[in-house]
């Protein structure tokens, strides 16, 4: 289906939301593997509507249910998925509800599908006759249900558990767009020099206090409107991520490993700290450790980049040791759902397990590859116990000679604030 080439962007939008609801692909790879069939004035409006029903569906899924008697299966399946971005647009956007209806009442041609236009017509239009009474009733029908989060129960059930007190701000957080963050690269400005470059564009910003490097947008711009982005002069990475090239504290002349490293989001920054650092990073997906390659030229650093496995470190490491490593490991994301809200329906409960075993035993591989006295740093952007605080006692409890620095960090995710993320640094004695 993807091979398609559509000019309706609607009907781009109900295939790739049938791609990852479906199929199980991410949101991100699926938009990045149509974006040649998308025009660059429409691109913001694709993520935009994608990103929308993600976000919501249990809310559209509800309307949908509650206006037809059958749901559509098979190969008009496609179709579910176009009325859910008809309805996000007119409840979500600005788009104006006649514009709406019509695109997408257009986009079944696209789709193939001209014997069902009526069909489609036909629900939105009753769904605008109904809205108002409909959303009283997705209120009241679900008002004791896990449908009201936008989070799937399981999911809801592990915050909850984890967070008795703050489980709704964390729900209500995962539930609004990211605010966008920015990494100044203090090599060539400081923040407020920067901030002055970014007032000159009519970019509004603020600084954060406990970061030297960080910067908050007021509203999200494209990367291409930030001054000297392709010269390498600042990047794009959520607060909470930023703290991990600080944890590492990384020296010129140190071997650095940067484990799980695609696409390179923490490696420039370990490189922006410490230039003449011997770095080597590491990731299993070749596609994506390519994107290391691309962000280490942008900002014109040098670092040796291998596709390797994590399992197997003898493969790729050839008895190297090193003075520092960053594990950022797999995890079940479950920090980033409102920049990734795909990953509450592809996940489910059981992963955790799977991760959780996954993220220990890459742990323990990596560890022997420290020398004595260096410095390991665990990172995931996991809200989750089991994968952050349970997961380093245990490795403590199992190994002797590593002594934990400092406190555990477990960040949230808070509004405009940064992601939920967890980081813990380690020690390694003789
Ligand atoms: C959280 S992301 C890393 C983000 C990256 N550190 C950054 O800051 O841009 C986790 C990465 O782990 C990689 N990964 C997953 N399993 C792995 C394994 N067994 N060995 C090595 N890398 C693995 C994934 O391909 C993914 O790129």
């Amino acid at each position: 289906m993807n091979k398609k080439l559509h000019s309706n962007i609607r009907a781009i939008c109900a295939q790739a939301i049938f791609n990852v609801l479906e199929d199980g692909q991410s949101l991100s790879t699926t938009l990045m593997l149509s974006s040649h069939k998308i025009a660059e004035k429409d691109r913001a409006l694709v993520q935009e509507i994608c990103f929308g029903v993600m976000r919501v569906l249990p809310e559209l899924n509800f309307y949908i249910h509650t206006l037809m008697s059958k749901v559509l299966t098979g190969k008009n399946r496609v179709l579910h998925y176009l009325l859910l971005v008809g309805i996000y647009q007119i409840l979500y956007t600005r788009i104006p509800e006649h514009a709406a209806v019509g695109e997408t009442v257009n986009a079944v041609n696209d789709l193939k599908k001209s014997a069902l236009k009526g069909l489609v017509n036909g629900v939105l239009r009753e769904f605008l006759r109904q809205q108002a009474s409909l959303q009283q009733k997705f209120i009241q029908d679900n008002k004791q249900q896990t449908s009201q989060t936008l989070h799937p129960s399981w999911l809801l059930n592990r915050i909850k558990q984890a967070y008795p007190q703050q489980w709704q701000n964390i729900i209500n957080a995962n539930n609004q767009k990211p605010p966008m963050w920015l990494r100044v690269n203090l090599n060539h400005y400081s923040v407020s020099e920067y901030q002055q470059l970014l007032a000159e564009q009519q970019i509004k910003s603020e600084a954060f206090a406990d970061l030297p490097c960080a910067i908050r947008l007021l509203s999200p711009v494209n990367v291409t409107k930030l001054p000297y982005f392709a010269e390498g002069v600042v990047t794009v990475q959520d607060l909470s991520a930023q703290y991990a090239a600080y944890l590492l504290a990384p020296k010129n002349g140190e071997q650095i490993l940067d484990m799980c490293a695609a696409p390179g989001g923490k490696t420039t920054h370990i490189l922006e700290i410490a230039p003449k650092a011997n770095l080597l990073a590491v990731d299993v997906d070749a596609s994506r450790a390519k994107r290391i390659e691309e962000n280490l030229a942008r900002l014109k650093q040098v670092a040796e980049v291998k596709v390797g496995d994590g399992l197997t470190p003898e493969k790729w490491c050839s008895g190297r040791q090193f003075d520092r490593i960053l594990l950022d490991s797999p995890c079940s994301a479950t920090g980033v759902i409102r920049r990734h809200p795909d990953i509450k329906w592809l996940r489910r409960d059981s992963d955790i397990v799977q991760l959780t075993e996954l993220q220990h035993a890459i742990l323990t591989n990596i560890w022997s590859y420290l020398k004595t006295d260096g410095t390991l740093v665990y990172a995931t952007c996991s809200i989750l116990p089991d994968e952050n605080k349970f997961q380093i006692e245990r490795f403590l409890k199992e190994n002797s000679n590593a002594q934990l620095m400092g406190d555990m960090k477990q960040f949230l995710p808070t509004a405009q604030g940064g992601d939920g993320f967890f980081y813990a640094v380690l020690k390694k004695s003789s």
